[in-house]
């Protein structure tokens, strides 16, 4: 599998101090799995969680694995970015990037997180860098960075979303949005993953089983979508054409063709 050919529909967050979750894990259905190190693990257990992600990735989950380490600037980042290096961890997650100088190599494909104003501002520099294989909305943060309240819903983080997917395009690598924290909201889940889609994004981090299969239906493509795809491509014979109800020109058949070539990624990958 070429992994920067690789766009998954959903990234499944667990904290990599929680053995329960990362067997759990290897069950589910997410296109990708991201053991984290960073939030979701108090300081008194980071060792244990370091030691813990090793071990789970020598062992495989069925689609690629990704390490999310504690941020440069922290007491465990060094040792995490270590851990990673020697690790069988297929990329590595680095959170609150905020410049190419804030950025680590551990030798693995880089997700860099966007989840500060800073790192908003630079992220068509950061989504440059050598090494960098997509970016991931750090929605959390962000909301808290720009003091926007917990019951607001994503207005205030339009131009951030943006900014991520349209520095993501510029570079070529993928774009992950941001997490869905109400975990008894599928409905809103649905909402904000169509949001999602229709903002440009490839797929979106999860942090929930319960959440997976509402991702991956919405970030598709599904069955129709694909057929569609064919016929247009089928029918394409250059210019402006009519296909069913709508104009087509080549950008259209570009859509489409990288529209099967994700469906075919994804199948590839499984
Ligand atoms: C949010 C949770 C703490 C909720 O936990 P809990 O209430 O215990 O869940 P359930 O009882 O409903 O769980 C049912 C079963 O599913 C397993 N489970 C739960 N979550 C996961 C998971 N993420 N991966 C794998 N398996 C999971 C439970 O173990 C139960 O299993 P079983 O007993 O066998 O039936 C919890 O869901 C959780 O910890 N989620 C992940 C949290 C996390 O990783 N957060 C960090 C990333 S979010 C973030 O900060 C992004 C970004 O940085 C930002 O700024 O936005
Ligand atoms: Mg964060």
């Amino acid at each position: 599998m070429t992994h920067s050919a690789f766009s998954p529909r959903t990234a499944l967050y667990l904290p990599a101090s929680n053995p329960r979750a990362i067997e759990k894990a290897r069950g589910l259905d997410a296109d990708m799995i991201m053991l984290d190190l960073e939030d979701a693990v108090p300081p008194d257990r980071k060792d244990e969680a370091r030691a813990a992600a090793v071990a789970a990735v020598e062992t495989g989950f069925g689609c690629p694995v990704a390490i999310r380490i504690n941020a440069i600037g922290s007491e465990w980042h060094a040792a995490d970015l270590d851990a990673v290096a020697h690790s069988r961890a297929d990329y590595m997650v680095l959170p609150k990037v905020e410049s190419p100088r804030t950025l680590a190599a551990s030798g693995k494909p880089l997700l860099a997180m966007i989840e500060t104003p800073d790192g908003v501002q630079a992220a068509a520099t950061i989504a440059r860098q050598p090494g960098v294989a997509g970016l991931i909305a750090g929605t959390n943060d962000l909301k808290a960075e720009l003091r926007i309240p917990s019951g607001a819903g994503r207005e205030g983080l339009v131009l951030a979303l943006q900014t991520i997917v349209l520095a993501a395009r510029g570079a070529g690598i993928i774009a992950l949005d941001g997490v869905w924290n109400r975990l008894d909201d599928p409905a809103g889940l649905e909402e904000e993953c169509r949001q999602g889609r229709a903002f440009g994004f490839d797929g979106k981090t999860v942090i929930h089983p319960a959440q997976i299969e509402i991702a991956n239906r919405l970030f598709g493509p599904d069955a129709a979508e694909l057929e569609d795809a064919r016929a247009l491509i089928a029918a394409f014979d250059g210019g402006a054409v009519r296909f069913r109800d709508r104009m087509i020109e080549s950008m259209h058949v570009d859509a489409a063709r990288r529209l099967i070539g994700q469906a075919e990624g994804l199948r590839r990958a499984d």
